[in-house]
């Protein structure tokens, strides 16, 4: 009886001495940080510190001006007040961010990662060896063989059946640049990427593409939010190119009704929940024992054991043909590559990929199933609206800048389609490409060389990185180089940074990308010729050889020239692929404008999203006017042909 009293009694008090312990220790902690030395704007807030002032810093460039006034590398404030590294310092920035396994992501972003992305054994959030054993980028070959898949989605005319869609037949004549159409869609994540904006949706997409009237005519274009569309367009093309599931969101949505989807279902139930913000969420980055009781709803654990059930079935599936396929290749003289490879009976999906070389690895070093299931929600999680919000915001670059668009859709059109890529959208069997063809293939290694699209893709990738902030945390006490030397609070000069075991920092993508230092006085605007530029011009080549991104100079993708690991993007080469198609299909037949009065702003949550300024009611959205260009006379290509 005693001593459950005392229990009773005591449980409490052993609670609130650890909580008092742990919250001394952190201060205790942070009163010592070296960080604490250097300069930085004045907390704002006790508990929030400048956090409150940064969620809004793609819309006020907040980092920048903290940079001009207290350096390339300075202190904001965290929780209760700690001290958290800011970097824009390039040298400071490629030391941390090519050295993943000393400078992993802190608990509190994998943490988040992991309720997106379904668990901690993915790419995303593994760590330590574990990501060493799986972190394996798709290759450039790789990536092209997924870029048919690209195609088949972007000009994909919905009402056109696949044996997964609903079986309701086709219901009149040929769509003709159905490219466009396909793309814009509802969101099937409508939950987390609010968009209350859309236009009443028509009955079939066919009406709506019947709506758009011609760039010569004087009738009013029609007015979309793209955003919602693109995203349904890329889930689509993860679920194909990912791991060979079919999302049909296309063919739901043009039918006006709910996925029918299990996967996607699921996945929006994770990917919303994983997003709400819980007072719980903080205190667990501060009380690492509240991580043991972290709940699921009951929809939340449901979703969860769909993901499971579905991505162990997709992965059945593929076992066997590999392991045979495998055992094939073991006695053959000569070896596939990536895309002889997808000729067999293994498909073209990533997932196919993934296993294939895990079944080709040294069993010590192959993923676990637990590891490969969690690729396929890392895959979702990372590889889809990272691509539609990127589309989104090149389509709004290029709206603003009509000029450049029109530059663009010149050099689109000087690339006819080949024949064999012949769109019948009255045909009853997908226009499925041939993965093997030889002249397909060809054009689109054309699309991927074209000089214009090229920069356009740079510079909207440069302006408008989707993932606009990454953060790591310091695994041991260290000294990070700079490039230019600092003054500390109180002047004096500081040839590093000193950091101790436990520090964050902050890596600011975009405020990175829009560095005028690197990127010069026009930094701030959309400047596809500043690719063509660098070419001539040595000075500027050697300014921006100063940041070591994975891609073009830029930290959009991560870093690049791994010291000892990166974290940096798998799917880089994969997402320019499919930008760079989607936007040739888009942009050459259509025109993208915008109604000037209205102001864009950046809303970060994880990815940059848009949002109209007088209507944050509305949540994020991206309203565009789109019109027809007049249709090229001869342009050799029986798809696109209007
Ligand atoms: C425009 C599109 C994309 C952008 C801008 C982008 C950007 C990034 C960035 C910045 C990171 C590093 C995050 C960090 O260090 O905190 C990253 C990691 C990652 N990305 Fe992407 N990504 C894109 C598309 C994709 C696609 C299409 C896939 C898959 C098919 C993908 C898969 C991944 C994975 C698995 C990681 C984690 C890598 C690791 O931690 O080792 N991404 N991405």
């Amino acid at each position: 009886m005693l001593s459950l009293a005392t229990a009773v009694l005591g449980l409490p008090l052993v609670l609130v001495f650890y909580f008092l312990w742990t919250f001394l220790l952190l201060l205790f902690r942070q009163a010592r940080s070296p960080l604490r030395h250097l300069p930085g704007p004045p907390s704002a807030s006790l508990f929030m510190g400048n956090l409150q002032d940064l969620h809004d810093q793609e819309n006020t460039g907040l980092v920048a001006r903290w940079a001009s006034t207290y350096g390339s590398a300075f202190v904001y404030r965290g929780f209760m007040g700690g001290h958290r590294l800011m970097l824009v310092d390039p040298v400071a920035v490629n030391y941390v961010m090519n050295r993943g396994y000393d400078y992993p992501k802190p608990d509190f972003v994998r943490d988040s990662l992991a309720s997106m992305a379904a668990g901690y054994e993915g790419l995303l959030t593994a760590e330590g060896e574990m990501h060493r054993r799986q972190n394996q980028a798709f290759s450039a070959a790789q990536a092209k063989s997924f870029t048919p898949i690209f195609w088949e989605k972007a000009i994909r005319d919905p009402s056109t059946k696949t044996e997964d869609a609903d079986p309701e037949p086709a219901t009149s004549n040929a769509l003709s640049p159905s490219a466009l159409t396909t793309s814009f869609l509802p969101n099937p994540f409508s939950s987390f990427v609010p968009s209350k904006a859309s236009p009443p949706f028509p009955s079939t997409v066919k009406s709506r593409l019947a709506a758009l009237p011609t760039i010569e005519s004087a009738s009013a274009p029609c007015r979309l939010d793209v955003l919602p569309w693109l995203a349904r367009a890329t889930l689509d093309v993860i679920g194909a190119a990912g791991f060979g599931y079919a999302f049909n969101s296309l063919e739901a949505a043009a039918e006006r009704r709910e996925s029918e989807s299990e996967l996607a279902r699921a996945f929006a139930v994770i990917f919303s929940t994983a997003r709400k913000f819980r007072v719980m969420t903080v205190l667990q980055v501060w009380f690492p024992v509240l991580r043991n009781f972290r709940t699921e709803n009951a929809a939340m654990r449901q979703a969860t054991a769909s993901m499971r059930k579905i991505g162990t079935e997709l992965i059945e599936q593929r076992r066997e043909p590999v392991l045979a396929e495998t055992e094939k290749v073991a006695h053959a003289s000569e070896k596939p590559d990536a895309i002889e490879g997808d000729r067999t009976v293994l498909g073209r999906d990533l997932l196919s990929v993934l296993i294939r070389s895990n079944v080709a690895e040294v069993p010590t070093q192959r993923m676990s199933m637990n590891e490969i299931l969690c690729q396929i929600s890392t895959f979702l999680a990372a590889g889809h609206e990272t691509s539609s919000s990127s589309l989104t915001w090149t389509l709004y670059a290029l709206s603003r800048n009509p000029a450049i668009q029109a530059k663009l859709r010149t050099e689109l059109r000087s690339l006819p389609v080949p024949t064999g890529l012949a769109m019948d959208t009255a045909s009853p069997t997908p226009p499925t490409v041939d993965n093997t063809d030889p002249q397909a293939a060809a054009f689109f290694e054309r699309i991927m060389h074209l000089p214009y699209l090229d920069a356009v893709v740079r510079e909207s990738l440069r302006l408008y990185a989707p993932i606009t902030t990454t953060m790591r945390v310091a695994g041991a006490d260290d000294v990070i180089p700079v490039g230019a030397p600092l003054a500390d609070r109180h002047g004096h000069a500081c040839p590093h940074i000193r950091v101790r075991q436990g520090d964050i920092i902050s890596i600011p993508i975009q405020a990175l990308n829009k560095n005028t230092d690197v990127w010069g006085p026009d930094a701030e605007t959309f400047n596809p010729e500043r690719w063509a530029r660098a070419e001539t011009d040595a000075e500027e080549r050697a300014r921006r050889a100063a940041v070591q991104g994975l891609w073009g100079n830029l930290m959009t993708f991560g870093g690049g020239n791994p010291v000892n690991g990166n974290r940096s993007c798998i799917g880089y080469r994969f997402a320019l692929s499919e930008i760079k198609i989607f936007l040739y299909v888009l942009v050459r037949d259509l025109e993208f404008s915008i109604d000037p009065s209205i102001e864009i702003e950046k809303k970060v949550n994880v990815l940059t999203r848009p949002s109209v300024k007088s209507e944050p009611h509305r949540g994020n959205q991206m309203p565009l006017y789109i019109r027809r260009v007049s249709p090229l006379v001869d342009d050799g290509c029986a798809g696109v042909r209007i």
